[in-house]
């Protein structure tokens, strides 16, 4: 036959080597953006863009010449089926210009919308208007914040998401897909995705219904009657984040034993005058301690930990880089000293260590085994870190805290970030994959965004919505254009590995007093997975690290079980509903 397997392993050599050094310039050129965000810097990242479209076009076209189905080795035929997709780069020279200043258009928009008080100064997302979402109590001030910020991202980008969504479909189709969604889902390598996905969220719902009864009933007994409805839905605005998406802030207000608070971890990192490069060190310190790799050099000299003060404009959202030249890795953090901004920072470690442990792999397999597993990892040590005995054992807690109650309150501190984020987590996609397949047309982007809030999370938009609108868009990801159910499974999966991991580290006792820090076997389960990068079929990869094949919500049940029984309890002897079967969105004037 015309290209036989030996050819097509030099090929891929070829491949390999041009690859790196592509990725790697064009890496650096969108560092150098959304570091200092300046014309220039957005043409040079632009020019590099489109090298990297040429290389990927090019070896894509001839990546179809081989007769991959009659090859023998399995590495050669998975490697030369990634190529074959080309993404966007398949759109004619003029329309992927037009696309990538669409995306760059978008993200700029989010990263540098700011919303200016009255005749005071203008507050950005990051940690200004993110800060009031979490602190303020006054619904007036949250109401505020709330719109301010959809005025001046989501209606900036209501035209430009149009276009987006037509280039993005044109693209899928020229690689062969029905739409842009079709082209996200096929990374799960799985044709019963959606419907997996609709069980997982059918199994979690007892749990996300029950506590979004407790803490409507909380923000009832705090905002009253006039703003909280106990039978209907919560309005966004009062949930402590800005999206809604994780209710961790407003716990003061829905601890379950108020006698007998948590204490605050932000007080104490501040009162031993914790700085943004020990937090990062903190984090990697985990790692280590499980005899996973450290970060080389490169990472502490070029990593972006803080807003610099020189007046560049940045991109504040994190975010972990791998510059797949083996060498560079770095995270991008304007870095608050919080416990919110330590945890996020285990997450963004997590990438990083994904990114060391598969780096001498071919550049085409330097990717997690599928986009959630990538997102799994970082937040599975969180898991372990936020646990009363890691914190003890760091210094970061006086003391033990783990009578009954405080247990339960602790869960509670968990739930609302985690369960919370289940509706939204996917919900996030099932409204771009309605977009792209064109079950929602342009003209009713909006309400059926809050279609979607309502059905899925209970959340009512606190003023009502238009069509000029385009809430959706004020969520990074989807001005960023990044795939979001990877969080949804991410987070079933979490618990999953969390599980796995604490019984390889001999952990007695509940789920959710584990640590693994200082576990090497642990560790040795986790490197084993991670080295693996994208090489192997997820399935696979899960079954070495948990003996499972398939994604299961037990282990997350099994955490949260002390939690949903003292829940159950509580709504029954309230008499809470369930559900919100009051749904419709009442605006009755706020005095
Ligand atoms: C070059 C590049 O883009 N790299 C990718 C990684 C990669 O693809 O290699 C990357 O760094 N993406 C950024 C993103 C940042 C964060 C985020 O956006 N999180 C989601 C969802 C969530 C919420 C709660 C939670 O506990 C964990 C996740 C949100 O905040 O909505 C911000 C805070 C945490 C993680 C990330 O790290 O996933
Ligand atoms: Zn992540």
């Amino acid at each position: 036959q015309l290209y036989n397997e030996t050819v097509a392993k030099a090929f891929l050599e070829f491949y390999e080597r041009t690859a790196q050094v592509v990725w790697n310039q064009f890496m650096a050129a969108a560092w150098n953006y959304v570091t200092n965000i300046t014309k220039k810097n957005q043409e040079e990242m632009l020019y590099k863009d489109v090298e990297k479209s040429q290389h990927t076009l090019y070896f894509g076209t001839r990546a179809r010449m081989f007769k991959i189905a009659n090859f023998q080795d399995s590495d050669v035929k998975r490697m030369l089926s990634k190529l074959l997709n080309v993404d966007k780069a398949a759109l004619p020279k003029e329309e992927l210009r037009e696309y990538n200043e669409i995306l760059a258009y978008m993200e700029t928009t989010y990263s540098m919308a700011q919303v200016c008080l009255n005749e005071g100064p203008c507050l950005p997302l990051e940690p200004d208007l993110e800060e009031v979402m979490a602190t303020s109590r006054d619904q007036k001030e949250l109401l505020w914040a709330w719109q301010g910020w959809r005025d001046a991202v989501g209606r900036q980008l209501r035209m430009t998401f149009e276009r987006y969504v037509q280039l993005s479909n044109k693209a899928a189709n020229l690689n062969g897909y029905q739409d842009m969604g079709a082209l996200w889902r096929s990374k799960y390598e799985s044709d019963t995705l959606q419907e997996d996905l609709e069980q997982l969220f059918q199994e979690l719902q007892p749990l996300y219904l029950n506590l979004h009864a407790y803490v409507r009933r909380s923000l009832y007994r705090f905002y009253g009657p006039e703003l909280i409805d106990l039978r209907g839905p919560i309005p966004a605005h009062v949930l402590g984040n800005m999206w809604a998406q994780s209710w961790v802030n407003i716990l003061d207000l829905a601890l379950p034993f108020p006698e007998k608070p948590p204490e605050d971890i932000t007080k104490i990192m501040q009162g031993q005058h914790w700085k943004p490069e020990k937090m990062f060190q903190e984090a990697e310190k985990f790692f280590t301690s499980m005899g996973l790799l450290s970060t080389p050099p490169e990472f502490w000299k070029n990593s972006m930990m803080e807003r610099p003060t020189d007046g560049r404009e940045v991109e504040c959202h994190a975010s972990a880089w791998d510059f797949y030249n083996g060498k560079d890795f770095r995270i991008k953090k304007c870095t608050e000293v919080t416990i919110e901004d330590l945890l996020s920072i285990f997450h963004q470690m997590g990438h990083i260590q994904y990114f060391l442990q598969y780096k001498n792999l071919s550049v085409i397999f330097r990717a997690g085994a599928n986009p959630a597993f990538e997102e799994a990892v970082g937040s599975v040590v969180t898991l372990s870190a936020s646990s009363h005995k890691h914190l003890l054992n760091r210094g970061l807690l006086s003391q033990q805290h783990q009578d009954k109650e405080e247990e339960v309150n602790f869960l509670m501190s968990v739930a609302l970030e985690k369960i919370a984020f289940i509706p939204f987590a996917y919900l996030m996609d099932l409204f771009r994959w309605k977009v792209f397949d064109g079950t929602i047309e342009k003209d009713v982007y909006n309400q059926e965004w809050w279609n979607l809030r309502l059905k899925y999370q209970g959340l009512c938009p606190p003023i009502p919505r238009t069509e000029e609108d385009f809430d959706p868009g004020a969520k990074f990801h989807i001005s960023a254009s990044l795939p979001y159910i990877r969080y949804f499974l991410s987070l079933v999966l979490q618990f999953q590995f969390h599980e796995a991991l604490c019984k390889a580290s001999g952990h007695m006792g509940p789920l959710h007093r584990c640590d693994i820090y200082n576990s090497k076997e642990a560790g040795k389960l986790l490197e084993d997975v991670l080295k693996l990068g994208s090489s192997k079929p997820w399935p696979e990869v899960l079954e070495k690290m948990t003996g499972e094949t398939k994604v299961s919500t037990k282990a997350l049940m099994t955490y949260f079980k002390p939690l949903l029984n003292w829940l159950v309890t509580e709504n029954v002897r309230q008499g809470e509903i369930l559900g919100w079967p009051d749904f419709s969105c009442s605006f009755e004037e706020r005095e």
